[in-house]
């Protein structure tokens, strides 16, 4: 990203990769400050973008403990009359596959106990994957169908995971991919059993994500990433090439990225690149508050069915997700119907760590030499 940062000109906002290009990363003292950042760059952005019942603002969403405090704030700017979320139509990022939708650790849960329940988004805006659908496939497909019947995504955020995943885009992810079913890797099992009492044997193994591509098709990707855990991902991600062995670094041939770090997470960043981007921020290209506006452009909008009946968040029903039109001009392929991980790579070291998972008493071996070996080396080596 450092070498391919020609940001002397923001250019239009559009969504379609261009020379001109506005590469930024943001960086904090700490996690609050990062997530005050991005909480308010959101804001106005939806602001910025005035929109209404047929233009709604359209946001993609995620899970994981760093966006929690992005959430508080975004609750707090509502609660204070700073910003509605009346006309902004939301689309979760990923959503664990057989984990009942009232799972107190399903991302249904996650995102009405920290966003939806404290704001006013009607919950026909809401769109999440159900990852109890019969047929999870077409449940893919028909999530796709939907962002492109809203015209896109103008806004996703995103947060990363310690092996550089972006929504459950785990290493070995095809960037050309879009919304479909994944085997979790073993890190990612392991770094979210501390939401399943550090039981790696109750963390489901497959999830259903968007794609990288379906990232990559958005407007503008915000990615949060905090913590000394998440320093080689941010390094490998904005340091190094394109790679999908780290899908975080499919950003880089993004038109409008913004990464937002606290300074852990920039621990294993040169400090070259450090300084380039402070130095960017300092010369006045701070989107939020110095930089030239982006520009909207109109988009071809094709109302979804609006429902009137009210229903609690539990008992939301799925929308009705099959397109009546889709716009033509979309780059959006809503024709997905391959199967699981077709086109992908699942690194040697990391099914052969899945099989041998599966087999009781495997895990407790595997987690401490995983720890051990992976983990715990880049621990140590930070
Ligand atoms: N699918 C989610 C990702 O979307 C998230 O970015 C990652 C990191 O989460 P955390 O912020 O808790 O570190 O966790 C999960 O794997």
């Amino acid at each position: 990203m450092v070498d391919n940062a020609d940001i002397d000109d923001p250019g239009e906002y559009s969504p379609v990769p261009s020379t001109m290009q506005y590469k930024r990363v943001i960086i904090r003292d700490d996690p609050q400050q990062a997530s005050v950042y991005i909480a308010d760059y959101i804001v106005s952005r939806i602001k910025g973008f005035n929109p209404t019942e047929t233009n709604p603002f359209v946001l993609g969403l995620p899970t994981g403990s760093s966006p929690e405090i992005i959430y508080k704030i975004l609750v707090q700017r509502h609660r204070a009359g700073e910003i509605s979320f009346k006309n902004v139509v939301t689309f979760n990022m990923d959503e664990y596959v057989g984990l009942p939708r009232d799972h107190p650790e399903s991302y249904h849960s996650f995102m009405y106990k920290h966003f939806f329940s404290h704001v006013d988004i009607p919950p026909q805006n809401i769109h999440i994957l159900n990852g109890n659908a019969e047929d999870l496939t077409a449940e893919c497909a028909a999530f796709d169908a939907s962002i492109a019947r809203f015209g896109g995504i103008e806004l996703f955020l995103g947060g990363v995971g310690p092996d550089g995943h972006i929504a459950f885009n785990e290493p070995g992810s095809s960037l050309a991919s879009r919304t479909r079913v994944k085997t979790l890797a073993y890190d990612t099992i392991l770094a979210n059993s501390r939401f399943f009492d550090n039981d790696v044997n109750k963390v489901p193994r497959m999830a259903m994500t968007v794609g990288v591509q379906t990232i990559m098709d958005s407007r503008e990707v915000v990615i949060v990433a905090t913590g000394a855990h998440k320093a080689i991902a941010v390094q490998k991600g904005l340091e190094e090439g394109v790679n999908h062995m780290w899908t975080l670094s499919a950003l880089q041939l993004h038109p409008h990225p913004l990464v937002v770090c606290d300074c852990d997470a920039t621990l294993e960043l040169k400090v070259k690149t450090v300084r380039y981007f402070e130095s960017i921020e300092k010369s006045g290209t701070d989107a939020r508050t110095q930089g030239p506006a982006l520009v909207y452009r109109p988009r071809t909008y094709v109302p979804a069915p609006t429902s009137t009946k009210k229903t609690s968040p539990r008992q939301q029903p799925t929308p009705d997700r099959t397109p009546t039109k889709v716009p033509k001009d979309l780059r959006i392929n809503t024709e997905l119907h391959r199967t699981v991980e077709d086109d992908e790579l699942t690194p040697d070291s990391m099914s052969s760590r899945m099989v041998d998972s599966a087999i009781g008493g495997l895990d407790g071996a595997l987690k401490n030499d995983l720890i051990f070996d992976r983990m715990g080396a880049r621990m140590t080596a930070l």
